[in-house]
C-alpha cells in the first residue's frame, strides 16, 4: 500500500541535507505526492490568503464576472463553477470555483506588446488587499519552489542551481478554489475531475477538509492525500515527468464532492514559456518525449479543460 510520505523542509540544509534529497528523491520516483513540513511560509499570511479568498468568492456572482477568465488570453481570472472539466472523459463538470493570477507585466511590456504566450496583466477584483496578500504569497511560494528545485538538480545529480534560469519570468500560476458542499453527494460525485497537473511542481496548500485523492500508476486504488495543518502538499507535473524521462513518477489525482465546504490554494510552479523542456541530462540515453516549449505543452492541457464548455 503506497503511502504519502512527510518531508521536513527544515532538514535541508547543514549536515542534513543528503537526507531530505533522498527522501524528495524517493517520493518523486514513488508517489509523486509529499507533504512538506516547516517549509518557512508565514503562516499568517496563508491565514489571510484563505481570508481574501473567502471574501472574493462572496461576492455576488456578476462582480466575480467582471473578471472572468474568458476575458483573459492568459489564463488569469474568475472561473466558475461548472466552467472546467479536468477529466473530459468524465462528462462531468468540476463543481468548484477559482481564481488565478500569475507574473504580472504592464501593458508596455515588449512581451505583451508582442502578444507572447501567457505574458499579460492580472485582473483583481474589488477586495481590499486582495493584489497586495496574493502578490507577497506568490513571492513567498515561488522562493520555497525555486529550493525545492535545488533539491531536485541534487538528486539528479545537476548542478544545484539548474534550475534556476528556466523559471525565470516563469509562468507559475497562483490559483484559490473553492469546493461548494455537495447537499448529498453521490458515490463517484467529483468536484475536481481526474488529472494530472501540467507544469514542474504544485504546492497545495488546503484548508485540512478532505477530499483530495492520489492514484498512484501501479494502483488500482485511489488513496486519500492526508492534510498536515499548515504543511503544503508538493506533487509532480506532467513537465516535470518529461525532464526526467519519466525517473519522476506525474499522478492521476481528484476532488471528490466534499460534504462541507473545501478551500484550497494551489501554486503551479511552471518555467518561463520559451523554456525546451527536454530530458535533462544523465535521464538515460532512450529519450520517452519529444522536446517540447512550456508554453506548448501548457496551451495543449488548459485547451482541454476549457473545451467541455464549449461542447456543452
Ligand atoms: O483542490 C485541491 O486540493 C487540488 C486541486 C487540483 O488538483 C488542481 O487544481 O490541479
Ligand atoms: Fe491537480
Amino acid at each position: 500500500m503506497t503511502t504519502i510520505p512527510i518531508l521536513d523542509y527544515a532538514t535541508f540544509s547543514g549536515a542534513t541535507k543528503q537526507d531530505f534529497v533522498d527522501a524528495w528523491g524517493k517520493a518523486a520516483r514513488g508517489p509523486g505526492f509529499m507533504v512538506v513540513k516547516n517549509h518557512g511560509v508565514d503562516p499568517r499570511l496563508i491565514e489571510s490568503m484563505f481570508a481574501k479568498a473567502d471574501e472574493f468568492f462572496a461576492l455576488p456572482g456578476d462582480e466575480k464576472a467582471k473578471i472572468s477568465i474568458d476575458k483573459s488570453p492568459h489564463n488569469r481570472g474568475y472561473a466558475g463553477t461548472g466552467s472546467e472539466s479536468l477529466d473530459e472523459k468524465s462528462g462531468q463538470m468540476d463543481q468548484k470555483e477559482a481564481f488565478n493570477m500569475a507574473l504580472d507585466l504592464p501593458a508596455d511590456d515588449p512581451r505583451v506588446i508582442a502578444k507572447e504566450p501567457y505574458r499579460g496583466t492580472n485582473m483583481w477584483p474589488d477586495v481590499p488587499g486582495f493584489k497586495d496578500t496574493f502578490t507577497a504569497y506568490f513571492d513567498q511560494v515561488f522562493n520555497l519552489g525555486q529550493n525545492l528545485h535545488r533539491a531536485i538538480a541534487l538528486d539528479l545529480g545537476l548542478p544545484e542551481d539548474h534550475f534556476a534560469e528556466p523559471f525565470v519570468d516563469s509562468m507559475s500560476t497562483l490559483r484559490v478554489l473553492r469546493y461548494p458542499p455537495a447537499i448529498n453527494p453521490q458515490p463517484g460525485e467529483i468536484g475536481a475531475g481526474a488529472h494530472t497537473d501540467y507544469g514542474s511542481i504544485t504546492l497545495l496548500m488546503s484548508d485540512g477538509t478532505a477530499g483530495l485523492q492520489v492514484k498512484p500508476r501501479d494502483s488500482a486504488e485511489w488513496i486519500d492525500v492526508p492534510a498536515v495543518d499548515g504543511a503544503f502538499i508538493v506533487n509532480i507535473g506532467d513537465l516535470l515527468m518529461r525532464w526526467t524521462n519519466d525517473i519522476y513518477v506525474s499522478n492521476p489525482h481528484r476532488v471528490l464532492r466534499p460534504v462541507k465546504e473545501r478551500r484550497s490554494i494551489a501554486f503551479f510552479m511552471d518555467p518561463n514559456p520559451n523554456a525546451l523542456v527536454q530530458a535533462l541530462p544523465g535521464t538515460g540515453e532512450e529519450k520517452h518525449y519529444e522536446p517540447i516549449l512550456c508554453h506548448e505543452y501548457l496551451t495543449m492541457r488548459l485547451t482541454a479543460t476549457y473545451s467541455q464548455k464549449a461542447a456543452s
